[in-house]
């Protein structure tokens, strides 16, 4: 099976602190990948690291069987890479639509308007046009997060702790939705998520982070409890 995005031996410090040691990551094409690892092992750096959001000191990092590391991060977007941030980061004082439209900026085929599949996996969007962001529940923030990821019509969506937050029946949701771009629309996800029945649900397969280090990956139903105990309990 190829993959659409591939690290291998990626270094990277703040200041002097080396937090990624010789990080591995495959993300096979058209799956569901999840990042996992306990709090501060560095799964939120190395998705800004994808983004080309920090500077790293070695490795490499290929994407679409291109290596990415001299790409700048405005670029990557064009590349197919669409990044829904930790905490969601959507602009609290733009109307939905608005905040649609920022996403559409990042095209390079000047298309302007919003996609009609959009619309038909965030029927609630739909309806709240007109409202402001930051008047949106979480749940809601959080979908429309991920239609302005949407927006560039990515080969890959990357997702940040995307149930952070997130009422219990409001998650289900947004599990559906990311199985649903999945297997449906054959986007290549890759998302952090520390709820562990969520992960086995939506997630092919897993990377596990452990003080800066891949220590684990493989299919999803090859996580351990073992694994789990040793490097994901708290
Ligand atoms: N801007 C920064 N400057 C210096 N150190 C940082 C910075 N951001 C994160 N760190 C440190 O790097 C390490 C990894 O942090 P990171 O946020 O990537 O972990 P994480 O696994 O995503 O954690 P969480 O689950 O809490 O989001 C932590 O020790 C953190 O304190």
């Amino acid at each position: 099976m190829s993959n659409l995005l591939s690290i291998q031996g990626l270094n990277q410090y703040y200041g002097e602190s080396h937090t990624l040691w010789d990080v591995m990551l495959d993300v096979p094409s058209g799956k569901c990948t999840c990042l996992m690892g306990r709090n501060g092992v560095g799964k939120t750096t190395l998705l800004q690291v994808i983004m080309g959001l920090l500077a790293t000191e070695s490795g490499a990092i290929k994407f679409d069987d291109q290596e990415i590391q001299s790409v700048k991060a405005e670029q990557r977007a064009e590349l197919g890479i669409g990044y829904v941030p930790q905490g969601r980061q959507i602009f609290p004082l733009l109307t939905v639509q608005e905040n649609l439209e920022v996403g559409l900026l990042a095209r390079t085929d000047g298309v302007k308007t919003v996609p009609q599949f959009v619309y038909d996996l965030f029927p609630v969007l739909k309806d709240m046009l007109k409202r402001r962001g930051g008047d949106l529940s979480g749940g809601q923030q959080q979908q429309l997060a991920i239609a302005r990821a949407l927006m560039i019509d990515p080969k890959m969506l990357i997702l940040d702790e995307p149930t952070e937050g997130i009422q219990p029946n409001i998650v289900r949701q947004i599990g559906d939705i990311i199985t649903q771009l999945n297997d449906e629309l054959g986007l290549t996800v890759l998302l952090v998520e520390q709820k562990l029945p969520f992960a086995r649900r939506v997630a092919d397969t897993f990377c596990i982070l452990d003080r800066g280090r891949s220590v684990a990956q493989g299919e999803i139903a090859e996580l351990s409890d073992e694994l789990v105990e040793r490097y994901l309990t708290v």
